[in-house]
């Protein structure tokens, strides 16, 4: 069945060059609250491009942002940030001398307030009782929040990062390529993560190489080829070689 409900986030008509090389060339988008698009393409199709205008890291030569029906022009991410869209990135880390929790709170700790109004400390023990609180609703489970994230698996550092993401999240996630570099089991928990946003009533825009992932968890699937959407459609209407096909350009 078609949603036709009003996007959440929507870039139309996004045109982005690097001197002569066309990264994205009309390239439009949209998700909805509570649904999961797949964006996919080979390398170079312009994928990153995409998510860095989606995040605010990029201004488009040319196209039009919209957030809840309204025209935006982010001038940095920290705007398309504090207006409700997380990005994470593939290279994004953690702080791995710092705690989960820490790590969860970067940027945003809790400050209560010192005595005579001086400097304020951090709530250490409600940041940790917080922030394993919010991973567990996202279905991640940390032994412990104090821990130092250096002594984390890859696969628990990548699921602490998606859980900060989509606990601070209020409106729409971007994860770019997040299962990347993971075993099975790991995947599946950061897929189980996506699930939890999604129901959670986020947008969520998932990059990924590995069709599998993208099939098994994704409402619709966009797909870029040199810099174009030569696809936008639900996912049943995909499996692995016709998506395949679609990315190559073998089919379509
Ligand atoms: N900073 C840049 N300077 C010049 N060209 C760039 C720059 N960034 C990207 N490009 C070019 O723009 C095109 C799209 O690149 P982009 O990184 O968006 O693709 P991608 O789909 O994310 O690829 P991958 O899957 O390999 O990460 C490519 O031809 C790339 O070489």
């Amino acid at each position: 069945m078609t949603d036709t409900s009003a996007p959440l986030y929507e870039v139309r008509n996004i045109s982005k060059s690097y001197g002569s090389v066309i990264a994205l060339d009309n390239a439009s988008l949209a998700v909805r609250a509570g649904e999961v698009v797949g964006l996919v393409g080979d390398n170079g199709a312009g994928k990153s491009t995409l998510v860095k205008a989606l995040a605010g890291a990029h201004r488009p030569d040319s196209g039009q942002i919209f957030l809840d029906g309204i025209e935006r022009h982010w001038a940095s991410p920290h705007e398309a940030l504090q207006a409700g869209v997380e990005t994470l990135y593939q290279e994004s880390s953690l702080a791995p001398h710092l705690s989960v929790s820490a790590n969860v709170f970067l940027g945003r700790e809790i400050v209560s307030p010192g005595l005579l109004g001086k400097l304020g400390f951090l709530a250490q023990k409600k940041m940790d009782a917080e922030a394993h609180a919010d991973l567990e609703r996202v279905g991640i489970a940390v032994p412990a929040s104090n821990r130092p994230v250096s002594q984390l698996s890859g696969g628990q550092r990548q699921a602490v990062a998606i859980g900060r993401t989509v606990s601070w999240a209020r409106k729409v996630i971007i994860l770019d390529e997040p299962t990347n570099h993971l075993g099975a089991r790991q995947s599946k928990e950061v897929l189980q993560v996506i699930r939890a946003a999604k129901a959670k009533g986020l947008g969520v825009i998932f990059i990924s190489h590995t069709l599998p992932h993208i099939l098994e968890v994704t409402d619709r699937i966009v797909v870029l080829r040199l810099g174009k959407i030569v696809k936008d459609a639900p996912t049943s209407d995909f499996d692995v070689d016709t998506l395949l096909g679609t990315i190559t350009g073998l089919l379509v």
